[in-house]
């Protein structure tokens, strides 16, 4: 049954999703976790348009946030409305035992996510029996109600979300600097190897970092190379 939503405050919102699936988390220290992707449309640092990704305050980014086009993807009218189409993306537990249940997992991302994440949204979405976590470049303060943040700065961007659950830097980025970055206060340090055409030579240096820096892990996308979403 679809609810009307009842939060005042959220009257009138509505999400921007591009797409919606189930899949695992491939990177950072929940890699290997069933979780539903929800990622939103629209990115601070880039327009998402080949033409303006030179000059664009990010210029790596693997990820198409443009337009509502993908799988499960549409505007949803409300904070319910978005709830449900995450819930229904979790596989049905009918006939398996209470005890391999496990926790439902949403991932929000983008795009960038904290241009929409709302608390009437993580409101909802815990009422669905779901926890939450979300990926963000850090340049806008994560809503109230994320039960894990995920941070992964950009070098020359100002961070402004200098507190969470893990710091995950893409590297190499030029002019970063890796010696303030590891003394921010994250529970946990991740690199995770920039995926260009010289991606090996950055796992390859990522690596050696880890090992001579061993404040840091190593994250890899795991999910490239399983194949999956
Ligand atoms: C597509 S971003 C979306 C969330 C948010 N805008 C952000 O940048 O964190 C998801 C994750 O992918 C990482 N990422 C994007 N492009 C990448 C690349 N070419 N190589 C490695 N990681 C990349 C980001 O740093 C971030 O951790
Ligand atoms: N499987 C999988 N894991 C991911 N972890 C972060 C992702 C992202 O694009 O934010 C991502 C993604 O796109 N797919
Ligand atoms: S901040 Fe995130 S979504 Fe935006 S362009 Fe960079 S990697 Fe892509
Ligand atoms: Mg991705």
């Amino acid at each position: 049954m679809t609810l009307p939503d009842a939060d005042p405050a959220a009257a009138g919102r509505t999400y921007t999703v591009k797409e919606l699936f189930y899949t695992l988390q491939g990177e950072g220290l929940r890699a290997g976790r069933p979780a539903v992707f929800c990622r939103f449309t629209g990115c601070n640092l880039w327009t998402g348009r080949a033409e303006d990704r030179a000059s664009a305050d990010c210029t790596f980014c693997d990820t198409d946030f443009l337009g509502t086009d993908g799988p499960g993807g549409g505007r949803f009218a409300g904070p319910q409305a978005l709830a449900e189409a995450i819930a229904a993306c979790w596989p049905s537990m009918a006939g398996i035992p209470a005890s391999e249940h496990g926790l439902p997992y949403v991932v929000f991302t983008g795009g960038e996510p904290t241009l929409q994440v709302d608390e009437a949204l993580c409101r909802a979405v815990h009422q669905k029996g779901f926890e939450i976590a979300i990926e963000t470049n850090g340049t806008r303060p994560v809503s109230p109600g994320v039960d894990w943040i995920c941070v992964s700065p950009k070098a020359g961007t100002t961070l402004v979300q200098t507190t969470g659950d893990e710091l995950k830097v893409v590297y190499p980025q030029s002019g970063q600097d890796l010696v303030a970055l590891a003394a921010l206060p994250f529970s946990h340090h991740l690199l995770q190897p920039l995926d260009d055409p010289q991606r090996a030579d950055h796992t390859a240096a990522a690596l050696r970092y880890c090992l001579s820096h061993p404040r840091w892990r190593l994250s890899l996308q795991t999910h490239k190379m399983l194949g999956i979403p």
